[in-house]
């Protein structure tokens, strides 16, 4: 079987370093196409779909930690690789953080970024396996956990269309994967659609969905064309061959208040709707939830071991987690892989609680002028936000309008932001 290279995209402002990698990169076989500023990048990520970024930090138009948190935000299994000249350990530090893979110094070592770009690959490829394997069982024993298991696992096999509620980083690709394990069309593709890359032509979507299961995450932001596609299909019975999923953050019905959803939609899609709870209403699986993710990491991520202590998972229990199971996934991986003691005590969780913390507890209105720019533009556009959908009560598309984003823009820029609508 001969299967592609990796396609790679390179972004830097500069054009001889551009082809230099471009150069050396097909001179190996992979494929490359390259992006001279952010606004170029922004298209190439989106229209071919990368399956790792060479990213130069400083750019005439946007900087590379922004773009690195917007494609990470778009595509968590996207690989990147940072490079930059006058890299301080700070943004490093700041880069991995955001999920980045490497941090490649320039002048660039030739020999050193081909076997950055090869060692990020195969980790990804790791990853993946891992991540394959993470068509898990969810974990838990809470209540509203056994009891989301059991509805799975009942209604697993069905056929029929199912509806997953519940906010960001709930578990939403967690159940849902694992409704596709349990059911009918376990030994068809996973597939996952965005409403970006929501196919708009039946026949492609129908092929897609042939006996495989067919995942829809954020389905309120559909465009109508994409709605009216899938009640259409839905209704003659087009997608009958497959198991389809569907989620969002929050319940559709305020969407079609506003005019945003269609209702007939809704009832073809919400015959069983699953809802998951936030993770501050199930604080009882957390101390469950951090063995896990320690588990995972260290056994199969290759992070070291390090041993919460009693009084550390009982602070995790008392913080309220608005993002949720994702960001309790993110702080014990920083935390096995940025500190140095074999025990994490209370000091280093509320060290790093902390950091989650400092824009998100903004919400006096007030910016503050200590914070370095990255952060303190952070807090401006969460401000600005939160005055739009308060001036708007709430209507994303009319504040969309108002901000001059598109509504599927905002909804993402809210999410990286932290904003709940039903607080806002
Ligand atoms: N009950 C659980 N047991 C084990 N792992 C979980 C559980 N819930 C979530 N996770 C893990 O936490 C991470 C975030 O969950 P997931 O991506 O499923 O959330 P989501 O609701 O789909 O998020 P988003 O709304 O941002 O798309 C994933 O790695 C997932 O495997």
């Amino acid at each position: 079987m001969i299967t592609e290279k990796p396609l790679i995209l390179v972004v830097d402002d500069e054009p001889d370093i551009r082809e230099l990698i471009k150069d050396i990169l097909e001179d190996e076989n992979y494929r490359v196409v390259t992006a001279e500023d952010g606004q170029q990048a922004r298209q190439q990520f989106s229209q071919i779909t990368p399956q790792l970024v060479l990213l130069d930090i400083w750019m005439p138009d946007v900087d590379g930690i922004s773009l690195l948190k917007e494609f990470k935000e778009q595509r968590a299994s996207v690989t990147i690789l940072m490079m930059s000249g006058h890299g301080t350990i700070e943004t490093a530090v700041e880069a991995t953080r955001l999920g980045a893979s490497d941090f490649i110094e320039k002048p660039l070592s030739m020999a050193k970024l081909l076997r950055a770009v090869e060692q990020a690959l195969e980790n990804q490829a790791k990853q993946s396996a891992l991540q394959h394997e993470q068509a898990i069982t969810p974990v838990g024993k809470s209540a509203s956990i056994n009891l989301l298991r059991e509805q799975a696992e009942r209604v697993a096999g069905h056929g029929m269309p199912i509806l997953l509620i519940g906010e960001g980083g709930t578990g939403k690709h967690c159940f849902a994967r694992y409704l596709h394990r349990l059911g009918n069309y376990a030994n068809g593709r996973f597939i996952e659609l965005s409403p970006e890359s929501f196919p708009l032509d039946s026949l492609k979507l129908t092929s897609l969905a042939q006996s495989n299961c067919v995942f829809i995450n954020d389905v309120g932001l559909l465009s109508d064309e994409a709605q009216s596609l899938l009640s259409h299909l839905l209704e003659s019975g087009q997608m009958n061959s497959c198991q389809l999923i569907c989620a969002n953050e929050h319940s559709l019905e305020r969407a079609i208040l506003h005019g945003e959803f269609a209702e007939g939609l809704l009832y073809q899609l919400n015959s069983i709707t699953l809802n998951l709870p936030a993770l501050r209403d199930h604080v009882e699986d957390i101390p469950e939830l951090v063995h896990f993710f320690v588990d995972l990491q260290t056994t199969q991520a290759g992070l070291p071991y390090r041993r919460f202590t009693v009084a550390a998972q009982n602070r995790l229990r008392n913080y309220p987690w608005p993002g949720n199971v994702l960001e309790l996934k993110n702080i014990i991986q920083r935390l096995l892989l940025l500190e140095e003691t074999d025990d994490i005590d209370v000091e280093q969780i509320d060290a790093a609680l902390q950091e989650n913390s400092t824009i998100a507890a903004q919400e006096d209105g007030k910016i503050n002028f200590d914070l370095p720019l990255r952060e303190a533009r952070e807090q401006f556009e969460r401000l600005y936000l939160l005055h739009k959908l308060q001036e708007t009560d709430g209507n994303v598309g009319k504040a969309a309008k108002l901000a001059g984003m598109e509504r599927t823009h905002l909804y993402r820029k809210m999410r990286s932001l932290g904003i709940d609508i039903k607080q806002s």
